[in-house]
């Protein structure tokens, strides 16, 4: 068992890494239930395949839980669902003190955190990621949100779980275009802050997107583990430590607008084709060569995601990318910094990139291959 923890001062946590977690839910989560009967958000396709090993794994202590289904799909992260969540956790007679389970992959996680985030000002939760793309990435760090018709994420908040508990049984039942969207967030860690890892990946890569049980526990636990290191350096992403988790993302983000959050793109294919136009427009700006933009694409391309933004047959060019990229989070005082990279595992935040630039560039991609 990996235990990782969040160092945050006043509020760390565990991320509990392990196979048959869910079975041993008593002992692990038992802690953090004050009732009996407490409330459980979950992925309706996640709860169908797991659910009764969870509530197998509480029955020995007599409690359960009162189950409130989130319809699979990015298109849950909305007002209206977040409406009819918080109206059912006040029904539920949900207290500050109590601890919610969200049970599910990144987009209950965020939807239930977020909720919890501003219930009655702010009630506890605890995470049980079932997806890849989870257990490495959302489920840790305390960013929860909800989509807006301007864009990705655009209202949330900052609020930590109490406990991680990553099952990695869990993520036999994934679809392989949910894992596989999964180990793109699993590729950044090394693209963003670790070439050992980035090589250990191009070696077993295939064995994670692939289920092999040993070569995916190490995955997550790294991954969890780099991502703890950055969030406990810069919780709410004020001193540009924690951007750097967002290479990728703010072309991701723009091509997720696009592609009308759905299905068409999945968050993780997302990031990505962002992470391979952040390698080549590094390599474009003389950051980093030409050879390790080439070796970001063929590692994006080797687990089968989307590394060719021409190939996605978007109608959009690079200035209406680029109008979605000004609704980032990022933006600071009109100029959007960008996560480039000095090479493998060397990101930084640029400051100083004209948005123009990126248009044309965008063009040159959409055209190009
Ligand atoms: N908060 C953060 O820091 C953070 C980080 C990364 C991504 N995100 C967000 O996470 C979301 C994407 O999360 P995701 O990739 O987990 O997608 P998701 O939550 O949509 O789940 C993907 C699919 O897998 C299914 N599923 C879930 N668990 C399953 C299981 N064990 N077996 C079979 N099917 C299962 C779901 O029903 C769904 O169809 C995006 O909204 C993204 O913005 C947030
Ligand atoms: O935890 C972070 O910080 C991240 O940036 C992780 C990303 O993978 C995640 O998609 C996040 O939700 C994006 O953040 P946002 O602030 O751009 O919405
Ligand atoms: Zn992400």
């Amino acid at each position: 068992m990996a235990v990782i923890p969040v160092a945050l001062a006043g509020r760390s946590y565990d991320v509990i890494v392990d196979a048959n977690l869910l079975e041993q839910a008593d002992t692990i989560v038992g802690p953090f239930l004050r009732q009996r009967e407490f409330s459980l958000v979950a992925d309706r396709n996640a709860w169908a395949l797991h659910g009764a090993r969870l509530e197998a794994g509480l029955a020995a202590s007599g409690r359960s839980a009162a189950v409130y289904l989130v319809e699979p799909g990015e298109s849950s992260k909305s007002w209206d669902s977040l409406a009819r969540l918080t109206d059912w956790l006040l029904a539920q007679g949900v207290e500050r003190g109590d601890h919610v389970v969200a049970f599910g992959g990144g987009v209950v996680g965020d939807l239930t955190g977020f909720a919890c985030a501003i219930l009655k000002r702010g009630c506890g939760f605890v995470q049980v990621p079932t997806t890849l793309l989870a257990q490495v990435d959302s489920s840790v760090g305390g960013k929860t949100a909800i989509n807006t018709a301007a864009g990705k994420n655009l209202v949330g908040a900052f609020h930590q779980p109490s406990l991680v508990l990553a099952d990695l049984d869990t993520l036999r039942t994934l679809p392989p275009r949910e894992l596989r969207a999964g180990y793109a967030e699993v590729l950044k860690y090394g693209v963003l802050g670790d070439a050992a890892f980035f090589e250990w990946l191009a070696d077993n890569g295939g064995a994670v997107t692939g289920g092999d049980p040993s070569a995916t526990a190490h995955a997550v636990a790294t991954s969890v583990a780099a991502k703890a290191w950055i969030v406990a350096q810069d919780e709410r992403e004020t001193t540009g430590a924690r951007a750097l988790l967002n290479l990728g993302h703010t072309f991701g983000h723009a091509l997720e607008a696009e592609a009308g959050f759905s299905d068409r793109l999945l968050h993780g294919e997302a990031v990505a084709l962002g992470m391979v136009l952040a390698a080549r427009y590094s390599a474009r700006l003389g950051l980093m060569g030409d050879d390790e933009a080439e070796a970001v694409t063929a590692a994006v391309d080797a687990a089968g995601l989307p590394a060719e933004i021409a190939a996605l047959g978007l109608s959009a060019d690079g200035q209406r990318l680029v109008d979605h990229m000004r609704h980032d989070k990022k933006m600071e005082g009109g100029t959007l910094p960008f996560v480039l990279l000095r090479g493998i595992g060397q990101a930084f935040l640029a400051r100083d990139v004209a948005l123009a630039d990126v248009a044309a560039f965008l063009d040159e991609e959409l055209r190009a291959h």
